[in-house]
């Protein structure tokens, strides 16, 4: 079996010299084709609070580069067991959003030819929609586990359809998610009013709010998670205001009383096994980060998703095929 190029050696190249991928990975069009991608889409026209996030894939990359090749946490190489490569950045237009997501759209469908796993970096959560269309195109509904203080179901913002507080809505009208396995996980804060839950109750969402995951604890958590998953094909998407301010601060619309980063870590982590097909992690807002606090933590994140992708694959290219659609392909 041929190696996998991997990320440059820190050990020989600090790894504060240059401008690399994501984890100082090769660069998609180094390797030709690559297992699992990680792809930015710098886009924030969809907030409706503080804009920045179309900073954010940069931001993330530029805190990953601390990353190292071998995860205990999930005792896997990632980098070493399937080939990973940064995409670069989806250009998409910021002046029009339904030209955008429609970009987004396509880019990612292309990008998870033949069975490539695609991890996006935000960018606001607006991309999460044409990402999940992208996803059902080639699985078919999807379940969904959705990290957020917000729970993004909202109708419109000033008569607009597509924005960051709407996108799982839409996907919901639009029957490409399979609606007896959606989860909001960190849930908390003001809402509209009670009727924001009535509807997010009617489009098949069950909530673990950020007060249960404190209350019943990171186990507990995953096993209802899980049980409600089983094998179906998972997409997960963070979004980083899901943590505390005090861990994520950089990002447009934080609400106090999140989950600490190691909860979350430790949530993703229990994952392993499941079904999962990709993922994003959007919402960085570089403008108000400090230390680069949410930039580290949404590396971390992301490199536990490319782990969880990672094992998948070791699993399914080991005998069954990786999903359905590579049977119909
Ligand atoms: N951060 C995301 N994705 N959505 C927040 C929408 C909050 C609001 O303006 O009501
Ligand atoms: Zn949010
Ligand atoms: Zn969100």
């Amino acid at each position: 079996m041929p190696q996998n190029v991997g990320p440059i050696d820190s050990s020989r190249t600090p790894r504060y010299a240059g401008r690399d991928g994501f984890a100082r990975l090769p660069r998609l069009d180094q390797v030709g084709r690559a297992d699992i991608v990680v792809a930015g889409v710098p886009f924030d026209t969809g907030v409706s609070y503080r804009p920045g996030a179309r900073f954010g894939p940069n931001h993330i990359r530029e805190a990953s580069r601390l990353l190292r090749p071998y995860n205990p946490a999930l005792d896997v190489s990632p980098f070493e067991l399937t080939q990973v490569a940064d995409a670069g950045d989806i250009a998409v237009n910021p002046f029009d959003i339904a030209e955008a997501i429609e970009t987004v759209q396509s880019a990612a469908y292309d990008l998870t030819a033949d069975g490539t796993r695609l991890v996006t970096l935000g960018g606001d959560h607006t991309i999460s929609l044409p990402l999940l269309r992208a996803a059902a195109e080639r699985h078919g509904p999807v379940a969904l586990l959705h990290f957020d203080a917000h729970l993004d179901t909202w109708d419109t913002y000033f008569g607009a359809e597509f924005t960051h507080g709407t996108p799982f809505r839409r996907a919901f009208e639009e029957g490409i998610l399979d609606t007896e396995a959606l989860s909001h996980v960190g849930t908390r804060g003001p809402l509209y009013g009670k009727k924001d839950l009535d509807d997010d109750h009617r489009f098949g969402f069950g909530i673990v709010t950020s007060a249960d995951v404190y209350r019943q604890g990171v186990d507990e958590v995953v096993a209802k998670l899980r049980d409600r998953i089983g094998d179906r094909p998972l997409y997960i998407s963070i979004d980083v205001d899901v943590m505390d301010p005090a861990h994520a601060p950089g990002t447009g619309t934080p609400e106090a009383g999140g989950v600490t980063s190691r909860e979350l870590l430790e949530i993703i982590r229990g994952f392993v096994g499941l079904n999962l097909i990709g993922a994003d992690v959007v919402e960085v807002a570089p403008a108000y980060d400090h230390a680069e606090l949410t930039g580290v933590a949404a590396s971390h994140l992301a490199y536990d998703l490319v782990s969880l992708l990672a094992l998948r694959h070791r699993e399914t290219s080991a005998g069954q095929p990786a999903d359905a659609s590579a049977l119909s392909r």
